[in-house]
């Protein structure tokens, strides 16, 4: 029996769209109202498009559909394959009318809607994501770009999309690494606003290996929830959204530090959010018993719990010098004030941090 559709809203003030979460919608005519204007390109990668490109192409009919396919993989997240979508726009002729749709995970989701941000100035695209880390975080909030070799998204915009929409069918095709990747992002949400949300994981994570439908449709709408009411509070990044960052600062070092692509984006955060843990407990806030808490739930979905063998602590000083976050050259971290309570602060110790890496670099 297939679950009812949900919706949620961002609202951004001024103006709102829709997250529209359930099973089945690629391929559904209804997708095309989200589209404004006559003309669409696709942007999809070229393992998503075997399996889905088809069922996109059909959700838009009375509308001239493109579409341009990307090479697979975090390591193209750059201006070279960036280009290829500027690339299809321009040979196409396509106009300011025109609506992109991202079509696939976070990488095409983060540089398809650069390209919408950026092509001719500005037009208007929509979020069609096809993993779990996707559709949960990366397709909700607006933040697009691409990595540079120094340093992870470090060129990109605020452009948020008209719509958001996500059909929990495609799930159904994710390899089991890019599940547990998504879970980090998932875990996220209920370690740094929402304790009910992290007792719930920690009683329905096995059914969520397990791809138990209801349940995780209930983890996506509650993630997108959580997402939602933050970008809605603080859409640029002035204050409270840099939350959504816990684990990322160190998660960020690991995927620089290793190349983009060799470890997964969840798996980097997963990893970071048990240092933020450490250095949280060493800082006072938590208890053994509390990182003890988070390390078992990362384990049960999965992930990893240490950083990469060969990175030491001076690889991670460097790399995070240059974290977004930092202001007048002090590191800024998310870090736990309980669980459920995550704060940004420049207040922790050196010495703390100086142990935190030592005990996880190995
Ligand atoms: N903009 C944001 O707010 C935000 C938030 C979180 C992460 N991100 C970014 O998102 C990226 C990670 O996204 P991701 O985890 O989705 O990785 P991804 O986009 O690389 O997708 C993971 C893999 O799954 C494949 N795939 C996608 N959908 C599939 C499906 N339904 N069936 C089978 N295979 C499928 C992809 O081709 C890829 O090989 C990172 O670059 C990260 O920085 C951005
Ligand atoms: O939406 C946000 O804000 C986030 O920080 C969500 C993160 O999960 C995501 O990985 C984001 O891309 C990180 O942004 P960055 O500004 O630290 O590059
Ligand atoms: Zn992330």
């Amino acid at each position: 029996m297939p679950e009812a559709r949900r919706e949620l809203r961002v609202d951004l003030g001024e103006r709102s769209y829709p997250i529209v979460i359930g099973q089945g919608l690629l391929g559904k005519e209804d997708l095309a109202s989200f589209a404004p204007g006559d003309r669409v390109l696709i942007v999809t990668n070229a393992s998503v498009a075997p399996l889905y490109l088809e069922r996109a192409q059909a959700s838009f009919p009375g509308k001239q559909v493109d579409s341009v396919i990307l090479p697979d993989g975090e390591r193209y997240k750059n201006w070279e394959t960036l280009n290829l979508i500027f690339d299809a726009l321009l040979e196409k002729k396509h106009t300011r009318k025109t609506t992109l749709v991202a079509l696939g995970g976070g990488v095409v989701g983060d540089m398809a809607g650069f390209a919408a941000a950026t092509y001719q100035r500005g037009v208007n695209f929509i979020q069609i994501p096809t993993t779990l880390l996707s559709q949960v975080d990366s397709s909700v909030g607006g933040k697009t770009g691409i990595n540079h070799p120094l340093g992870k998204n470090m060129i990109g915009a605020f452009h948020q999309p008209q719509a958001v929409l996500i059909d929990t069918d495609t799930l159904s095709t994710l390899p089991s690494s890019e599940m547990s990747a998504g879970l980090a992002e998932v875990i996220k949400y209920g370690l740094i606003r929402d304790i009910e949300f992290l007792k719930w994981l920690e009683t329905n994570i096995d059914r969520l290996n397990d791809r138990d439908s209801r349940v995780l449709s209930e983890a996506i709408f509650r993630s997108c929830a959580c997402k939602a009411d933050v970008v809605a509070v603080d859409e640029r990044e002035g204050g409270l959204r840099a939350i959504l960052n816990l684990g990322h600062t160190f998660g960020h070092a690991i995927e620089t530090h290793t190349g983009y692509g060799s470890w997964l984006h969840g798996e980097a955060v997963s990893t970071g959010m048990l240092m933020a843990a450490d250095l949280s407990r060493r800082s006072g806030s938590l208890a053994d018993a509390d990182v003890e808490r988070v390390q078992v739930l990362l384990e049960r979905a999965r992930l990893p719990l240490v950083p990469p063998a060969g990175m030491t602590p001076q690889h991670f000083m460097t790399l995070m010098a240059v974290d977004k976050k930092n202001v007048d050259g002090s590191l800024r971290l998310v870090l736990l004030e309980s669980l459920g309570k995550a704060v940004v602060t420049s207040s922790f110790r050196n010495e703390d941090l100086h142990d935190t890496l030592a005990h996880f670099c190995h």
